[in-house]
């Protein structure tokens, strides 16, 4: 079982009593997010069908807000953002970046191109060609709060996420959960991205320290599933097959939820945000897949930065309130982690899947809302 960070001594010993009073019904548990924002624009058959607000921290604050637990005088999640963007960054009144505003620097704000192939999709098949067009600075680890987090999230996009930045979360929060995307891409010369071995990276000596890393099924070779599993617990992402789990000494398949695919954009990072919501609810891991699974199905559905319908979160808080003993799992307050499914997985499932299905029903009867079909896929 991945043990939780070692404190970080820099900072004083009542850093870590104020964390402590926190998980013992204090107020709800801060994050910390570290990726930048970018730019996506989204391309099939030559042609630009999308410019939107990118990059996992979007995706993952977006989630973040809709479903993590706080305190009913909280006005939004308690969760900081660390990330940077130039002077062109052309989103700054959108939601995630207007609640937690970017760090801004000299070189431009990071920019994808996303080309869709025209076959469909498949669940373990690359669903696009996606490359990095222009990169904003890395984010150091001076750049971080100087104070102590219950989670931290490493989801940059562009390589932004340093080896040294990611050790820094390490020392300030006591649970780590990283993409993976931010560890293995690498950019060719026309800045495709590709990926290389974990192992071959200056991050595979953190892994140990890491709780929770996220892969797609297209990362997954490049993470080595079999070696890092003994080190942290890996979360294969499947795209609408769902997911499953890997840690030293076990697995577990988790069920996706139905979705209309419009734009796969921000599924991995949604899905993390959700997990990382569900750990905070007092889920077991692989119970916590099941947010994951739910809101990259979300994510899915519409095309950027999904929006959700308040019904729709409402219900999900009524389920996870009902489900769950909010904020006592030791998944993150504590030194080890449950990562099994509980017995109330199924239940679990299957409320979640009305909720879907209440939506669903919703967007036929109001067509405005609806889903503009596939923009990604023939
Ligand atoms: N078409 C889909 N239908 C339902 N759920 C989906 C779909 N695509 C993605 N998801 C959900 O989002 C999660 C992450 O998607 P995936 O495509 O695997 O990640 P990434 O965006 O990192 O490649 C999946 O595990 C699944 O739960
Ligand atoms: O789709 P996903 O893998 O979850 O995450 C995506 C990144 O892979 C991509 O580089 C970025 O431009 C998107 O905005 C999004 O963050």
């Amino acid at each position: 079982m991945p043990l939780a960070a070692e404190p970080d001594d820099a900072l004083e010993e009542g850093d870590n009593q104020q964390l402590l009073l926190a998980t013992k019904g204090g107020p709800a548990l801060e994050g910390l997010v570290v990726g930048s924002y970018c730019h996506d624009v989204l391309i099939r058959g030559g042609r630009v069908v999308g410019e939107t607000l990118g990059g996992a921290a979007a995706f993952v604050s977006n989630v973040l807000d809709a479903a993590s637990p706080r305190e009913e005088e909280q006005e939004a999640a308690p969760f900081v953002v660390v990330s940077k963007v130039g002077r062109d960054f052309a989103y700054a009144s959108e939601p995630a970046p207007a609640r937690r505003p970017p760090l801004l620097c000299a070189s431009p704000t990071t920019s994808f191109h996303a080309q869709f192939s025209e076959a469909a999709a498949s669940a373990h098949a690359p669903d696009r060609e996606l490359r990095r067009v222009r990169a904003c600075d890395p984010i150091y680890p001076a750049d971080l709060p100087d104070r102590r987090f219950a989670y931290g999230l490493a989801v940059g996009v562009a390589g932004e996420v340093l080896p040294e930045t990611l050790e820094r979360m390490i020392r300030l929060c006591r649970a780590v959960l990283v993409d993976a995307q931010a560890l293995i891409r690498a950019f060719d010369g026309d800045g495709a991205v590709c990926h290389v071995s974990l192992e071959d990276t200056p991050y595979a000596r953190l892994l140990p320290r890491v709780a929770f890393l996220k892969a797609s099924s297209e990362e997954a070779p490049y993470v080595g599933v079999e070696t890092a599993r003994r080190r942290c617990c890996v979360i294969v992402t499947e795209g609408r097959d769902g997911c499953r789990l890997c840690w030293d000494g076990g697995e577990a398949r988790v069920a996706p939820f139905p979705a209309v695919q419009v734009d796969p954009t921000g599924a991995g990072d949604s899905f993390l945000a959700g997990f990382a919501a569900g750990l905070l609810w007092g889920l077991s891991a692989t119970d916590a897949a099941l947010l994951g699974n739910f809101f990259g199905a979300a994510a899915v559905s519409q095309v950027g930065v999904p929006t959700f319908h308040p019904k729709m979160l409402q219900a999900v808080k009524e389920i996870l309130e009902d489900k769950t003993t909010k904020r006592s799992s030791p998944c993150i307050n504590g030194t080890t982690f449950t990562l099994e499914k509980s017995n109330m997985h199924d239940e679990l499932h299957t409320a979640l899947q009305e909720t879907v299905r209440l939506m669903s029903e919703q967007q036929q009867a109001d067509p405005a809302n609806g889903n503009g079909g596939d923009i990604c896929s023939t």
